[in-house]
């Protein structure tokens, strides 16, 4: 068969670091409703707020990052993408991005053109979100409706406890592990807790105790962004034999006044610092590529911060990217998949 396409699609970057595209990235990415989820004209107004300044101080936070190839998020899912495509025999491997270029939608009319009959579709994050997830599948969808492409779509459901993912990002791991370090940090983007609530199907479980992430099971777990984050952090530390007070878990990336679930990333840096931890490593499981996130909020300001408030050094371990076992890990959770209806 030659006819079944993968389509990965990852979050997306400006076309370049002039101040312009940045802001019609941001544009474009914020007022996506799964994103900043008010109503239009709320949206519209708190959109506009933020362009007033972001712009260009997101600007100069990409040019710190941004390699002669372009925006490491994309030149890295480019990477895996054709590792990707060495394995899958089946048909064609394709790249999309949610917000600029290249688009779902671009990238989907390439594989009808192609002949594609079955296309799964591959949201690279590991952790639901409706601001990760149900956007690029509500993206697909909404292409083949308007553009009458007769796929047949199934959809790679979030791998945040898979054995094969979990494996690869434990390999990914280990040589720094073996270098020495006194805690590991598994740092997460974060969400408003609205959007937690929002997602739990029962109204009243999330964020309810201070286990509630630990107590989530069948429906719960499976909308919770925050427990699936828990999740991949106890199979990681299972997988790695970590003991249990060498490892934590927060949360990065806030963006407004909204609160956001916590621990917050920033602060727990300060108090391992505090509390005595000279060598801190960081792992980013929420991103399967590097990116600003990555490279510039936590390789760049963490470790800036990490160093002000007393520690040696924070070490960034490097996303899963284009890593042997992440590409088999990839291609085998595609093979498992059931033939769509
Ligand atoms: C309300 C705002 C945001 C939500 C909700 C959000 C969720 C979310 N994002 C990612 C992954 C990535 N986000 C990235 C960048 C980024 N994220 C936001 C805001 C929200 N994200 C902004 C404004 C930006 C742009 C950078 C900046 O100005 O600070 C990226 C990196 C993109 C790149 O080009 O490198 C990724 C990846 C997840 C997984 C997530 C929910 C769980
Ligand atoms: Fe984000
Ligand atoms: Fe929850």
């Amino acid at each position: 068969m030659t006819d079944h396409a993968l389509l990965l699609v990852n979050l997306g970057s400006p076309a370049s670091t002039e101040v312009a595209d940045v802001r019609r990235y941001l544009n474009q990415f914020l007022m996506d409703p799964y994103v900043i989820d008010v109503p239009w004209p709320l949206r519209r107004l708190i959109v506009s707020l933020i362009l007033i300044r972001r712009p260009a101080a997101s600007a100069e936070a990409y040019r710190s990052i941004w390699w002669e190839e372009g925006s490491p998020l994309v030149v890295l899912s480019r990477r895996l993408q054709a590792k990707v495509a060495e394995q899958w025999t089946d048909g064609p491997v394709e790249l999309a991005m949610r917000y600029g270029e290249p688009s779902i939608e671009r990238s989907l009319q390439g594989l009808a053109q192609r002949g594609v009959r079955r296309v799964t579709l591959v949201p690279l994050y590991p952790q639901f979100a409706d601001s990760t997830v149900t956007t690029v599948i509500e993206e697909a969808r909404r292409v083949m409706r308007q553009q009458r492409l007769p796929f047949a779509l199934d959809i790679l459901p979030p791998f945040y406890e898979q054995p094969e993912y979990l494996a690869a990002l434990a390999e990914s791991a280990r040589p720094y592990l073996e270098q020495g370090y006194d805690h590991l940090l598994l740092s997460y983007h974060g969400l408003p807790e609205r959007h937690l609530h929002k997602s739990d199907p029962t109204g009243s479980h999330c964020l309810k105790g201070a286990d509630c992430c630990q107590r989530a099971s069948g429906a719960i777990l499976d909308s919770c962004y925050r427990a699936q984050c828990m999740r991949t952090s106890s199979g990681l530390a299972h997988a790695l034999e970590l003991d249990a007070e060498r490892w934590s878990v927060s949360f990065q990336s806030r963006l407004g006044r909204a609160k956001w679930i916590e621990p917050y990333t920033d602060a727990t840096i300060e108090a391992l610092a505090a509390r005595g931890v000279k060598k801190l490593l960081v792992m980013c499981p929420a991103f399967v590529a590097d990116c600003i996130e990555t490279l510039e909020e936590i390789g760049d300001e963490g470790r800036a911060a990490f160093r002000a408030a007393g520690g040696d050094d924070l070490i960034l371990v490097p996303c899963l990217n284009d890593h042997p076992q992440w590409v088999s890990a990839l291609i085998s959770l595609c093979r498992r998949l059931p033939q769509p209806a």
